[in-house]
């Protein structure tokens, strides 16, 4: 099948196996290249690891401190007919070259907010790895259906406390708007936390520690991300912002039951980037094509795999952490930078249809956007007939 892109909105209905795999190999190489992380983890669970910042993890883990992976994700297999999801073909990448290398490499396809998927995951680790020493949660989902009260939660992206109205890029047509976004209602900002909130996070680390499977000195961290005044009325200050606080409240009470075994819970600030999750966010894909344009020309543009591998290195498992006020990680210094945020929103006071291109990389952003679903990836030939089907070898 000759596979080509259809985007609908924030989202690209196709995939291309041979383009998600060429990404899974640059990211391999990136981190190889930078050598072993010394004291890197041995043993790691990855809630989230088909994709953005959780695949990165799993790379950076797996080629930077050569651990055994194991990756809980929700994916959609692809058939003859029908590309399946980016996940699954970078998955069955990230397998391929991990066996090759003779690193352990399982993955559970399902619901990680399910007791039955932790179950699932516990009783693997207890067959192959005894026990873990990192866990890294890195799930960005629309919805979570409540393991006890079987509620659906959905999430939303709006502000708190009042209506705003927000520059931003309609991608399909290309053109500056201005969005106004409707306040959120308190069960809004309730469901959001549900989904995106810490309460998951303590429940994988309770199951684990529970059974057993953490070992001593195991670690654990979230991702969250903060940004700066621009960007804070779609998303610190609201309903996403209110979900990210509660992993900052709950991080405490994780912490405590792992320090009792000599381990340590961090949540940890990444930047922005263009994932699947972060291109749903109103106002996001214009922040990133003037933040991509400002970084770029002073030549700290970083990816997932770039920050991630740092994380590992500098904080994770490095001497001297890059720690907040808040007990968190930082890995967003170069964005925060007050001179790039500076020079960031001056472009965006200017930034209109006419001046889209000239004013910000909205061409880098929709490049970076196309190749999260394996399409503009270098040294991929596109008219060459590709296989949907990629079994991902390994999945429990
Ligand atoms: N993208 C950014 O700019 C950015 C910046 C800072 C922090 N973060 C944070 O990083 C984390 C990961 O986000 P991302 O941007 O990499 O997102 P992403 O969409 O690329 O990845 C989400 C992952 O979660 C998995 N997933 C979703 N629902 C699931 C479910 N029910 N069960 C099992 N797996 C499920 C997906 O399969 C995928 O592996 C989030 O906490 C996000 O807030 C993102």
């Amino acid at each position: 099948m000759i596979i080509k892109p259809r985007v609908r909105g924030f989202l690209c209905i196709t995939t291309h196996p041979t383009g998600c795999e060429a990404n899974v190999k640059r990211q391999i190489d990136y981190v190889k290249g930078k050598g072993p992380i010394e004291g890197g983890p041995k043993r790691v669970l990855v809630i989230g690891a088909s994709t953005g910042y959780g695949l990165a993890s799993r790379i950076s883990a797996a080629f930077g401190a050569g651990a055994a992976t194991l990756g809980i994700f929700f994916e959609k297999e692809g058939t003859e007919k029908k590309p399946g999801t980016a996940g699954w073909y970078n998955s069955a990448a990230f397998h391929k070259f991990a066996e090759a290398e003779g690193l352990y490499a399982k993955s559970i396809n399902g619901d990680a907010f399910s007791d039955e998927i932790k179950q699932k995951t516990i009783e693997t680790i207890k067959a192959d790895l005894g026990q873990v020493d990192l866990v890294v949660y890195s799930l960005a989902a629309p919805r979570r259906q409540h393991p006890v009260t079987g509620e659906i939660h959905n999430s939303t992206l709006k502000p708190i406390g009042s209506d705003t109205v927000q520059k931003g890029v309609n991608t399909d047509k290309e053109e500056v708007q201005d969005f106004h976004l409707e306040q959120a209602t308190q069960e809004e900002i309730d469901n959001t936390v549900a989904v995106m909130g810490g309460e998951d996070w303590q429940m994988w680390i309770e199951a684990l520690d529970e059974a057993g499977v953490l070992a001593d000195g195991a670690k654990t961290t979230a991702y969250t991300y903060i940004g700066e005044k621009l960007t804070w009325d779609i998303y610190w200050h609201g309903t996403i912002g209110a979900a990210k606080k509660d992993l900052d409240k709950r991080v405490i009470d994780i912490r405590e039951r792992l320090a009792a075994h000599g381990g340590d819970a961090r949540v940890s600030v990444l930047k922005a980037v263009v994932t699947q999750a972060s291109a749903a966010i109103p106002a996001m894909p214009i922040y990133l094509a003037l933040l991509f344009k400002v970084m770029k020309e002073r030549g700290v543009h970083e990816g997932c795999i770039e920050q991630v591998d740092g994380l590992f290195r500098d904080s994770l498992y490095g001497q001297d952490p890059y720690l907040d006020e808040e007990g968190r990680l930082r890995a967003d210094r170069k964005e925060l930078d007050p001179e790039v945020q500076a020079a960031v929103a001056a472009l965006w006071e200017d930034i209109n249809t006419d001046t889209l291109r000239q004013l910000s990389d909205f061409e880098g952003y929709k490049r970076e956007f196309l190749q999260l679903f394996g399409f503009e990836v270098e040294g991929v030939d596109y008219e060459a007939d590709v296989s949907p089907v990629a079994p991902i070898a390994n999945l429990v």
